[in-house]
């Protein structure tokens, strides 16, 4: 077992879905042993083998020293009250709902020990996603953050409303960059491309400049500038991309949109 899991007690996580899940693939990978965890989710499907699976919060059993809050935000309504009769002052709460601000988790579940926000993304089922953190935790830090490690880059928000920006950023970015890469597939095939060949260049060149662009010491600018020889063609695609700042624009509006739904949301549930 990895030193991450050694002093963590049972986990619970209600539903378990396509983000819980992708967390929980990825804790198994790195060692996270099965028997240790406890999925709630109204299909009573098992995610992988060796994980108690049940359709209903347990009841009458000791409350686990970790649960994470994995349902849809609209969800958290039904799930509440069964979830705060089962924790106690040892659960450690980890809400990964989009938009249901701490203090109306905190206040939902007052029994637990610690109450704390995650934000992660998909990437995270391979290691290599982000976990943006909000909350108090007090002596739990370590051990959450020795939970999250995992799962890929975690970094802490300064404040919720922090949260939220690097939730829109990072926690939805994934959605942005799958639109991105059809997209570069889309123009490769008007190109003249061939459809899936074109998907397939699309994929693997993202995948292998991000992973460039974070081995890097150098801006992304100067990455940029690297391929762009003078004269040459980058230069040219380049000056479309640039001209008004079109993409940053885009994006721009993009992130606060899906920041600006994430505080819509929270006014909902509050
Ligand atoms: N998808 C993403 O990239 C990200 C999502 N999030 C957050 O993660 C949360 C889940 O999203 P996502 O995984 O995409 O959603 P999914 O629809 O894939 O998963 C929802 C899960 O909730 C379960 N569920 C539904 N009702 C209940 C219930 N009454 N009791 C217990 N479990 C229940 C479902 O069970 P069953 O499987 O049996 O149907 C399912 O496992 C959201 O709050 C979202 O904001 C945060 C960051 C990124
Ligand atoms: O779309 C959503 O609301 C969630 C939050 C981040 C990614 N998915």
């Amino acid at each position: 077992m990895d030193a991450e899991f050694s002093d963590l007690g049972p986990i619970w996580l209600v539903g378990c879905g396509n983000m819980a899940g992708a967390m929980l693939k990825r804790w198994l990978d790195a060692g996270l042993p099965p028997e240790r965890v406890t999925v709630i989710r109204p299909s009573g499907v098992s995610p992988a083998k060796g994980v108690r699976t049940v359709r209903q919060v347990p009841r009458g059993e000791a409350p686990p020293r970790v649960l994470l809050l994995g349902v849809k935000p609209q969800k958290l309504g039904e799930v509440a009250d069964s979830v705060a009769a089962a924790i106690g002052g040892e659960t450690m709460l980890v809400s990964i709902l989009a938009g249901v601000e701490l203090a109306t988790l905190s206040a939902r579940f007052s029994k637990a020990g610690a109450v704390v926000r995650a934000m992660p993304n998909t990437p995270v089922a391979l290691g290599r996603g982000v976990v943006a953190l909000y909350g108090e935790v007090g002596s739990r830090k370590k051990e959450l953050e020795a939970l999250m490690r995992p799962l890929g880059l975690v970094e802490w928000a300064a404040n919720e409303e922090q949260f939220g920006q690097m939730a829109a950023l990072a926690g939805c970015g994934p959605a942005f960059l799958f639109r991105f890469i059809d997209a570069v597939a889309a123009a490769g095939t008007a190109l003249g491309l061939p459809a899936d060949q074109a998907l397939r260049l699309a994929t693997a060149m993202v995948d292998g400049a991000a992973g460039l662009a974070a081995g890097s010491d150098e801006s992304p600018a100067v990455l940029a500038d690297r391929v762009a020889s003078p004269g040459g063609m980058t230069r040219k695609g380049l000056d479309v991309l640039d001209d008004g700042a079109a993409l940053r624009d885009l994006l721009t509006r993009t992130l606060a949109a899906a920041d600006r739904r994430g505080r819509e949301m929270a006014a909902e549930t509050r």
